[in-house]
């Protein structure tokens, strides 16, 4: 090692805390900065993780830590994907080689790590509103502790994010939004907005963002006290900001920029300047998503969220098929045909969501809307209307966002929507905020509603087509997961989908029935397996729909047999709940009926392997469930006749 690479050792060693680096000079952060850009690249390209973002945040947190005190004062990540560099210098630098491992930090904000989480987060556009709640509730105590909401120039198009700009202007006390704009959101960034953004960034020279910091510093004094001469003598000196400083300063929010995000000297002198002022504002900084990091700066997108990487960019990751890929490519075939008026709609997920493939084909069916989930889902309702048959691709976890669209504009008026679930269930290492196990509550309760999962890449080709020709809403949900490999051979899977029709996988003479819904079923037939080794034989019954629930479901529990409903979504209102409704709606008894899902909790980060089994549906805890339920039951008996 030499002397260069030991003081650098020594720079990011000693920082234990925010106070620590307020020691540090000017070039000393410098050098911080990019010691903590090479622990993120090596941390992250063994654990998988958000590694552009934060390359690209790097030098913006360490300055607002350097004036904030963001122990009392209230720092709001959007998202919070991009809050690697904040973890690392606020306690948690020890514990980041198992960054979104079990019993390792979190990913995101995470407030029972630390207090300087102030919130847990994963979805886009809540930072601003939060901070405007924050900044109510703090002057309710007469409290001048300062409120800072960092937010990206994808996230802040949201729809969230305007609802609360709107309301900004109105409070009478400081609050800074960093807006942190790098051209990106996953993908490139889309819509008016950024076209905005994008405009002035295509004129800006490293000279003019170095002067238009120069600018707002000296002028701050005047402006903190809203002189009206300075401000205009102010909004002159800085040519750039016309575009998107008009487009804050129409809402009435004072707007400065934009500067240099990676410029730590300027950023903690335009900070200590902003920090006291008595009105809400906007400082805009532009970074570049990847920094430092070359793979990740020549494809942002591809490192938003990679897995684990050699450190030449090569990706570890096994190149198995995934569900994911099988509708781009479904899509795709469908779109094929002249006659079907697919249109594809995507959430600023292209790549996420397996659109990205059905893009290259159809550019001219496919459509990003950018983090607006809910006006996609209105635009498909709009689309159906016409004629077309929209395809709304999203994640389970950010459907949520679209539930009163779903409700209002699309179920009530029966229109032929498909709704393709991705990331439904359990995610593995995003954690809580990301996985998707409220879609069928929210969803079956619907009138017109028709929800469907299948269970191999078979059935979700299947499901897609069945989708396309069912002149009514349809949701398709299925996981963040490659193909399952051990039901290739089984015939029934390889049947159309019918309305309400599940299919059996066995001979169909067994008293216990494993009745699973969508891509557990890799699991259930696993542990069939086990609970045959030890001697109870099982039929596995895979329903495909959870509404409607095919009426043989609750025949079979008429006959007697003891069915366990398997699903990997929370127990509170899912498939299994569907299945214990229809019983009660027959008059049968569910005194056999027993129920394996998630439980009423937020399921940490772990392996989706790990969690599954900690939400009762994989193999082992399937196979312990099945058989203490049956001896705690008294059916052994009964079970094994
Ligand atoms: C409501 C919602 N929709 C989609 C996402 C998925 N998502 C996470 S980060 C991201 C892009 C954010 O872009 P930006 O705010 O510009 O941050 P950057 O990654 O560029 O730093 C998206 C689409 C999300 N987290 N929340
Ligand atoms: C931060 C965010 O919401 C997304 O980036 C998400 O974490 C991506 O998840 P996938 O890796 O499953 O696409
Ligand atoms: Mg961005």
């Amino acid at each position: 090692m030499n002397d260069r690479e030991t003081e650098k050792q020594t720079l990011l060693d000693a920082i234990n805390s925010p106070e620590d680096i307020r020691q540090l000079s000017i070039p000393q952060l410098g050098e911080l900065a990019e010691q903590i850009r090479d622990f993120i690249v090596s941390t992250v390209s063994d654990t998988g993780g958000h590694l552009a973002s934060n390359l690209g945040t790097i030098e913006a947190t360490l300055a607002m830590h350097y004036v904030f005190d963001f122990s009392k004062d209230y720092l709001l990540w959007d998202v919070g994907h991009q809050c690697y560099a904040h973890k690392i210098i606020t306690g948690r630098k020890d514990k980041f080689s198992l960054l979104r491992k079990e019993g390792g930090v979190s990913g995101f904000p995470e407030p029972s790590e630390s207090s300087y989480d102030r919130f847990r987060v994963g979805h886009a556009g809540t930072s601003i509103a939060t901070g405007l709640g924050i900044g109510w509730g703090l002057m309710d105590q007469g409290r001048d502790d300062k409120v800072v909401s960092f937010v990206g120039d994808g996230s802040i198009v949201n729809g969230a994010s305007f609802e609360a700009l709107n309301n900004l202007p109105g409070l009478p006390r400081q609050m800074l939004v960093v807006l942190n704009d790098n051209n990106m959101s996953i993908d490139v960034t889309r819509g008016a907005v950024a076209k905005i953004f994008s405009k002035i960034r295509l004129n800006s020279t490293y000279e003019e963002l170095n002067r238009t910091a120069k600018t707002i510093i000296e002028h701050m004094p005047l402006i903190g006290k809203q002189v009206e001469g300075a401000v205009q003598r102010f909004k002159k000196a800085i040519r750039m900001q016309q575009s998107a400083g008009q487009l804050f300063e129409s809402l009435n929010l004072s707007y400065f920029g934009p500067v240099n995000g990676h410029d730590i000297g300027s950023l903690i002198e335009l900070f200590t300047a902003l920090k006291d002022l008595d009105h809400p504002a906007v400082l805009h900084i532009y970074t570049n998503k990847g920094k430092g990091y070359k793979p990740a700066g020549d494809n942002p997108s591809k490192y938003h969220s990679t897995g684990p990487f050699y450190i030449n960019g090569e990706s570890k990751k096994s190149g198995k098929k995934s569900y994911t890929k099988v509708l781009g490519e479904a899509l795709c075939e469908i779109a094929a045909d002249k006659n079907s008026g697919v249109a594809a709609i995507t959430a600023a997920m292209p790549e996420g969501t397996g659109l990205n493939i059905f893009r290259d084909h159809f550019p001219d069916k496919y459509y990003d809307v950018g983090i607006c989930e809910s006006a996609a889902v209105d635009m498909a309702a709009g689309m159906a209307k016409t004629g077309l048959t929209p395809f709304v691709c999203l994640y389970s976890t950010f459907l949520q966002r679209a539930f009163d669209q779903i409700a209002h504009d699309i179920a009530q008026q029966n229109l032929h929507v498909v709704f393709c679930i991705d990331r439904a269930g359990v995610v593995g290492d995003d954690g809580p905020t990301h996985h998707g196990m409220l879609d069928i509550g929210m969803l079956r309760m619907l009138p017109n509603m028709i929800l469907c999962a299948p269970a191999s890449g078979e059935e979700m080709r299947s499901a897609l087509m069945y989708a396309e020709k069912t002149k009514a809403p349809v949701g398709i949900r299925y996981p963040r997961d490659v193909l399952p490999e051990n039901l290739s051979d089984i015939e029934s899977l390889s049947e159309d989908f019918e309305t309400g029709k599940s299919v059996l996988l066995s001979a169909g003479d067994a008293d216990v029935v494993l009745v699973s819904y969508g891509a557990v079923l890799t699991e259930v037939v696993e542990a069939a397996k086990i609970l045959e080794q030890s001697g109870l034989r099982c039929d596995v019954l895979n329903a495909r729909f959870a509404k409607p629930i095919d009426p043989q479901i609750v025949e079979l529990a008429r006959e007697g047999k003891m069915l366990f409903c398997l699903e990997d979504h929370g127990a509170a209102a899912g498939f299994c709940s569907a299945v214990l409704e229809e019983l009660s709606k027959a008059g049968v008894s569910s005194e056999n009926v027993f129920c394996l899902a998630a439980p009423d909790e937020y399921i940490d980060k772990a392996s989706r392997k790990t969690q599954l089994e900690r939400c009762c549906v994989g193999s082992e805890e399937i196979s312990r469930q099945v058989q203490a339920r049956i001896r705690d039951n008294n059916l052994y008996e009964k079970a094994h006749t």
